[in-house]
């Protein structure tokens, strides 16, 4: 059964921009979503992925009931979110990872209590539901804690607990890990793999980090100027966008750029080199090879960031990707799309070698 289904959905922002003339403001319309087609099976965790102002958010906003679309036909859970949106609060949990929903001046129990009351947990499952949370977030030193004082990790945990302690069925992350330290993002991540294992709950995952899209989602999707470009697997992505990781070196002194098989140069600062592979490619054997003709200091993996991939997908097509299968979707590929943000991976997210 597909919890969440979209047929055409639409959302037209009218806004008023400043004209020519001293007081003229000029009506604008903005399509933020542009006709977005697609399901999402119950059990499911799928990855919503898109440059900034792709229109992720608008999606998630109608889905939760907050905006209501201006075109399109839209359910989660059956429910039209818009018209629903009380009854659509009981069955969805939503966590925005640039802002909390816990009470910012009270202990992080207290919030916890308001969610029981809110949504009326009984008792006994609502005491089930924390205790779990608790163990597997590792939430038990915090309770007592005021949100204020919470380290980001510590928040974020926080968040993602009173989003699950009213058994929703579909849980909406936007930027679950963003601004995480490495071991708090495996964290999270294991938690909703096992949350999803466990309790099949359905997972909509919006990320700009790649490998929480690796790790968690069988099944990805690409906005771009509010229309669906790709659905699929998330390796069918890196082979339509081409995408290269990049090996950064650092010699124990400066020298002449790197020659291995299977990586090419790509620039150097001082001893620091930069190599580029292919993201379908292992790093194994290319830092073997650095390893063994190269004096080294330090090695590291970078993965391409989503921007980076979505503007190789767009790079000297007219019409956006071909590669991409668009399964059980309406949605084509937008016609004389730009080539979004500037590729580059001096700021994509860092992965340890594997
Ligand atoms: N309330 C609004 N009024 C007018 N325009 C809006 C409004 N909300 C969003 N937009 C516009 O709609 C487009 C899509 O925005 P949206 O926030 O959905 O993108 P996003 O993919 O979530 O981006 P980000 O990754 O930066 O959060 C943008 O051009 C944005 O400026």
């Amino acid at each position: 059964m597909d919890l969440i289904e979209l047929d055409g959905v639409e959302k037209v922002f009218d806004v008023r921009r400043k004209g020519a003339g001293r007081f003229r403001r000029e009506k604008q319309q903005v399509r933020a979503v542009d006709g977005i087609s697609f399901r999402v099976a119950r059990g499911e965790m799928v990855g919503y992925i898109g440059p900034n102002g792709a229109g992720k958010s608008t999606t998630i906003k109608m889905l939760t009931g907050i905006l209501t679309p201006t075109g399109g036909w839209l359910r989660v859970a059956g429910i039209d979110p818009a018209r629903e949106r009380t009854r659509l609060a009981r069955r969805i949990g939503v966590v925005f990872g640039q802002r909390t929903t816990l009470w910012w001046d009270l202990p992080l129990i207290d919030s916890y209590r308001l969610v029981h009351r809110m949504y009326r947990v009984p008792d006994a499952r609502f005491a089930e539901n924390l205790e779990r949370c608790v163990e597997l977030l590792e939430l038990g030193a915090l309770l007592d804690v005021p949100v204020r004082q919470l380290s980001l990790g510590q928040r974020m945990r926080g968040d993602i607990a009173a989003a699950l302690l009213h058994d929703p069925d579909v849980l909406y992350l936007d930027e679950p890990t963003i601004g995480l330290d490495v071991v708090s993002k495996a964290r999270v991540r294991e938690f909703l793999r096992d949350l999803n294992a466990e309790r099949g709950t359905t997972v909509l995952l919006t990320t700009h980090d790649l490998t929480d899209i690796e790790q968690l989602c069988g099944r990805v999707m690409v906005i771009d100027h509010g229309r669906l470009m790709y659905e699929g697997a998330v390796a069918g992505l890196h082979e339509a966008g081409e995408s290269e990781r990049t090996l950064v070196v650092d010699l124990e002194r400066e020298l002449p750029p790197i020659e291995v098989l299977g990586a090419r140069f790509v620039r150097a600062e001082g001893p620091r080199q930069w190599l580029a592979f292919p993201s379908s490619a292992s790093a194994a054997p290319v830092v073997a090879a650095v390893a063994e003709a190269y004096p080294l200091v330090d090695l590291s993996v970078r993965e391409p960031d989503i921007e980076a991939v979505i503007a190789k997908m767009y790079a000297g097509t007219e019409t956006g990707p071909s590669a991409g299968p668009t399964t059980g979707s309406s949605a084509g590929p937008t016609t004389g799309s730009s080539a979004g943000p500037s590729s580059g991976t001096q700021d994509a997210p860092e992965k340890s070698l594997r």
